[in-house]
């Protein structure tokens, strides 16, 4: 895709500088957006992109420099201002009402007016045509809270559809979606931008931003560093702009030998908690041992955050053991769990990681409190020790473990979460989408610490819609369908196209074709990730 030379420039920040208290997100940034281009705005975790693009689109107004749209300078009062100027934004942290309908999602804050008061007929058509067109089969009438995180997503971008915007900024919009919801929305942006929207699309997924985007904008530490035509530049040279310097490979070499077996899950039956008529995990029987890394790769559905949450607690098991350490805990509560080693880092931080009221700090101890109290108190010197050593460690980009943690960039937030799972100091650790909203960088920096746990006896079960770290950050690799377990691999002898081919197996072939469709399969191609 190649924008005209000649297109306008529809949108432009000019020396946009914002400070919070002593922090500066940015320092005087320039920016600017063509009719119909896909601009791609790159950085690490806490560069600025969220709050340049929440100041371009009314969120919030700079400490100084000027906005401008069509070349005249304007100052946007809100959101909705800059909804009715043609400026939309899907925000990273998914700004919608659970206990609301799609519907009233959708229109809440500028509804359709009928003489007797709010048109839902014309509404939920309007609503209906935005999510036909995503392909998504979501009923209109359903409560958002009941949908899964990437249906929500969708729910978020279907909004800006209706609002028919000339300029969409994407926060993060893929980090819930599957590899075919992604064709999707690509497909949208590609119908949109030739009718001459303009799309500001940010994402830690190199590879997206590659395949979608005119132009590479990238940001450090608050400022503009580079504005390249995306055909001209690559992976490498990408990486090590937004770093400042080069990087080290994405995946750590894992050392950890197998040790005795830690967690044995026996013959495991959960229902679906969203829709108990359906079986989410259906019978599966697996055992992870001491220093295994084992990855659960699988299709959206698959079962694999309702397996991860029924081991950490959250759902009732219909039957089945969960054995820790050969102790059952299948019905022990969360909190006795955790005491026992058995800790989840779950996938939606917002709505389970972390507490928004409270700051960085409290927020990484909160699940460690009892290991960290004595007498009834808590140890405030032994809380601040690890609290520090888990910002170092998980590199958190914060001013002090003391602010407010929404204060934190999205990736910032997701990292916090992660070090909250290790101070539990657990002897089984479960990830669910780990290295969401993560900067390349930090992902390196999460699977070296994995790597790490995992030689000092710990077992490591996480799940993963990145089949690159399904390969390259595991020591096994499960594949999930339908709520069982579809194959078990050795990921250092798997190739991409065994693990679609177990993927799809269910579904398409029978275990013989599926087997013998995987000795067919192309060579190994999983660190083409790797910078
Ligand atoms: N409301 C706020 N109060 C204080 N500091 C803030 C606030 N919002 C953002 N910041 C700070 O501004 C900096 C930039 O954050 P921003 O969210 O723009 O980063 P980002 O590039 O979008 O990161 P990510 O990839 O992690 O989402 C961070 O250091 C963050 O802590």
């Amino acid at each position: 895709m190649t924008v005209s030379e000649n297109a306008p420039v529809v949108l432009a920040g000019r020396g946009i500088t914002k400070a919070f208290g002593a922090t500066h997100a940015l320092r005087g940034v320039d920016f600017e957006i063509h009719a119909g281009e896909v601009v791609a705005l790159i950085g690490e975790n806490g560069a600025g992109k969220s709050t340049l693009m929440k100041i371009l689109s009314g969120v919030q107004p700079p400490t100084s420099g000027t906005i401008e749209l069509d070349g005249e300078p304007i100052t946007f009062a809100d959101t909705t201002d800059a909804v009715a100027h043609g400026v939309a934004i899907v925000h990273q942290e998914l700004n919608l009402c659970p206990n609301l309908s799609v519907v009233d999602n959708i229109f809440l804050g500028r509804e359709i007016a009928s003489p007797t008061g709010i048109s839902r007929s014309q509404q939920r058509e309007r609503a209906a045509a935005a999510l036909a067109r995503l392909e998504e089969p979501i009923d209109p009438n359903a409560l958002v809270g009941d949908l899964r995180l990437g249906q929500q997503q969708l729910v978020e971008i279907a909004r800006t559809l209706v609002e028919g915007a000339r300029v969409l900024i994407m926060d993060e919009p893929t980090s819930a979606l599957s590899a075919t919801e992604v064709k999707v929305l690509f497909r949208i942006i590609r119908e949109l931008t030739a009718d001459g929207v303009a799309i500001v699309y940010i994402s830690h997924h190199m590879d997206e931003c590659l395949e979608i985007a005119d132009t590479a904008v990238i940001l450090r530490d608050g400022r503009h560093v580079a504005t390249a035509p995306m055909a001209d530049v690559d992976l490498p040279w990408i990486v090590k702009t937004m770093a400042g310097r080069d990087q080290s490979d994405l995946f750590t070499a894992i050392t950890a030998t197998p040790g005795e077996p830690i967690l044995e899950i026996e013959d495991l039956v959960v229902p679906d908690p969203a829709n108990p008529s359906r079986i989410a995990v259906d019978n599966l029987s697996l055992t992870v041992r001491e220093g295994e890394i084992v990855a659960i790769y699988g299709l959206m559905g698959a079962g694999r955050t309702e397996l991860l949450e029924t081991l950490a607690g959250r759902h009732a098991a219909a039957s089945g053991r969960i054995l820790l350490d050969g102790k059952d805990v299948a019905h022990a509560p969360i909190g006795e769990r955790i005491d026992a080693g058995l800790v989840l880092s779950p996938e939606d931080r917002q709505a389970d990681g972390i507490v928004q009221l409270m700051s960085v700090g409290r927020n990484m101890s909160l699940a460690a409190l009892r290991i960290l109290t004595r007498n009834g108190q808590v140890r405030r010197r032994q809380e601040a020790k690890e609290v520090a050593h888990g910002i170092e460690s998980v590199r958190i980009k914060t001013e002090s473990p003391n602010i407010g943690i929404t204060s934190l960039s999205g990736g910032n937030q997701q990292k916090v979460v992660i070090a909250k799972a290790l101070m539990t100091a657990p002897r089984m650790l479960l990830m669910d989408e780990p290295t969401r909203g993560i900067d390349i960088g930090a992902k390196s920096d999460i699977f070296s610490t994995m790597a790490e746990v995992a030689s000092t006896k710990v077992g490591i079960l996480f799940a993963t819609s990145e089949l690159s770290e399904a390969l390259g950050a595991s020591t096994r690799l499960i594949v999930m369908a339908r709520g069982r377990i579809v194959a078990d691999l050795d990921p250092r002898t798997t190739t991409r196209d065994q693990v679609m081919a177990a993927t799809g197996e269910q579904i398409t072939a029978t275990d013989d074709e599926a087997a013998n469709s995987n000795h067919n399969a192309a060579s190994d191609t999983k660190d083409e990730e790797q910078a």
